[in-house]
């Protein structure tokens, strides 16, 4: 369900089949809260900062947020307005108080940009930019051809010079503690990048400019001290050797380095298998799960999740709906393993968060209510983006949620008391209200009319008729 209006809030609920817990998201655009909720849609803990999103949280098992900020930028030279530039990280503990934070945003030098991901040992390691000037792009092999001459607009910034990936490894004080940079593995063959890659002509070209390998992902698996990352723009998710820097498996798009390998054409994916890809996220079988975009993908222009086992490179399990528009992200978007098996998926343009089982049955959805920074309990076509500010983007866009169990131990000695929905409690129920068959009571008379912010109505328990788990959780 994607549409471009239509309700928003718990669509779907199928109460014996979703993994139960909270979902946390951020509102991508111009909304400074996270948003803690229950299956319900009920808001059951927010926290707020100073930033908008830059572009995600995670809710550590303390109980602390740890949130990435997008930084104010200025329309000159030095700022960047790539998109998913953020700049700060700070952690909020369950009260929101803000008892850490790290900035990286250096004008003209470096940026945090997308995720973050705190490490098992309390390091923090930091997805950034750092900046490339044509100089040195050229010495390290661009073609000069494919150099821009003049500054390239983006988000009304000039840009003057390359933004290039590099990934940071901060202890808790702060201090730099391991750095590996794109820019020390420029070359040819299965562990280099070619700085002249980009998708070819019959696809446009894409990616030719400053914002040449654009990341988004950096996760850390500790069995093996590898550091997973994903390359939007070169489509591929990369296993780097902790110790040695050095790319120790990488998967979905052979012709980016291997001159055999066949490239995409009009109609045809070459060898190619993931288009845009997010989110690459190690399993603990050993797989990997990946949002697959499918932008510029010749063959099929829909987006999907996919779950890939590196020992054979195959694909072993994926998820796609029947019509492109019922679930496809040009950009960003996420995925996450649950531990009943289910998997969430954030399909960022529609703000639409949804859970699959194995079989690829829907068993709960949310579209987010909050378009540009209010509560809407209807999204109309008016709320979309205009079309410059991003392609296919909505204003209700969320970058990527997590689903935390109802045992996870963030939630020990807390009480999730349901605050109402984010659109106000006068909004409809459509889980219950449209699937009363699977597991619910027949739709009760509509609710008292409720205050129309619910965010800041005092806790109270909306009137449920489901017989589910009670509207009040006290978790031990
Ligand atoms: O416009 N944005 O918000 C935006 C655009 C692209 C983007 O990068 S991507 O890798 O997530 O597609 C992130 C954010």
């Amino acid at each position: 369900y994607e549409a471009i209006t239509g309700p928003t809030g718990v669509l779907y609920y199928d109460q014996a089949k979703a993994y139960q817990g909270y979902t946390l998201f951020d509102p991508t655009v111009a909304s400074k809260t996270t948003y803690l909720i229950d299956m319900r849609g009920n808001i059951v803990h927010t926290w707020q900062s100073e930033y908008t999103a830059g572009l995600h949280s995670v809710l550590l098992p303390n109980g602390h947020l740890l949130r990435a900020g997008a930084l104010p930028r200025k329309t000159e030279v030095g700022y960047c307005g790539i998109g998913g530039a953020g700049g700060i990280l700070e952690e909020f503990d369950w009260d929101g108080k803000k008892v850490w934070e790290y900035k990286m945003f250096i004008p003209n030098k470096e940026i945090q940009h997308h995720t973050f991901c705190r490490m098992p040992n309390g390091n923090t390691m930091i997805l950034g930019w750092e900046t490339l000037t044509n100089d040195e792009a050229r010495k390290l092999g661009r073609n000069p051809l494919t150099i821009p001459t003049k500054p390239v607009m983006s988000k009304g910034i000039p840009h003057d010079r390359f933004w290039v990936d590099f990934v940071r490894e901060i202890d808790p004080a702060g201090k730099t503690v391991w750095e590996w940079h794109i820019k020390d593995h420029i070359g040819k063959g299965p562990k280099k990048f070619d700085i002249n890659y980009t998708l070819p002509m019959p696809m446009g070209e894409m990616y030719a400019t400053y914002d040449w390998s654009h990341f988004n992902t950096v996760n850390y698996i500790p069995e093996t001290d590898t550091v997973v990352m994903n390359s939007r723009n070169l489509s591929e998710f990369y296993f780097i050797n902790h110790k040695t820097g050095e790319v120790e498996y990488r998967w979905g798009n052979p012709s980016a380095w291997d001159p055999n390998a066949k490239k995409p054409g009009y109609w045809d994916d070459g060898s190619q298998k993931l288009f845009g890809n997010h989110c690459a996220t190690p399993l603990k079988n050993g797989h990997v799960l990946i949002f697959d975009n499918g932008s510029e993908r010749p063959q099929d222009r829909r987006s999907r999740a996919v779950e890939v086992d590196p020992k054979t490179g195959k694909v072993v399990w994926e998820f796609r709906t029947r019509h492109t528009n019922s679930f496809n992200s040009h950009r960003q978007g996420a995925v996450q393993r649950l531990k009943n098996g289910n998997t969430l998926i954030t399909s960022t343009h529609g703000g639409h968060i949804f859970e699959v089982n194995p079989e690829g049955r829907l068993v709960w959805e949310f579209v987010n209510p909050i378009s540009a920074g209010k509560a809407k309990a209807v999204f109309h076509n008016i709320d979309g983006l205009p079309f410059e500010a991003h392609i296919d983007g909505m204003a209700n866009m969320v970058h990527r949620a997590y689903r935390y169990g109802e045992d996870y131990p963030a939630f020990y000695g807390k009480t999730l008391t349901p605050q109402g929905y984010i659109a106000g409690d006068d909004a409809p129920r459509f889980f219950r209200d449209y699937h009363a068959g699977a597991g619910f009571a027949a739709p009760a008379a509509a609710p008292a009319a409720a205050p129309a912010a619910a965010a800041k109505a005092p806790a109270k328990a909306p009137a449920e008729d489901d017989g589910g788990d009670g509207p009040t959780m006290n978790a031990y």
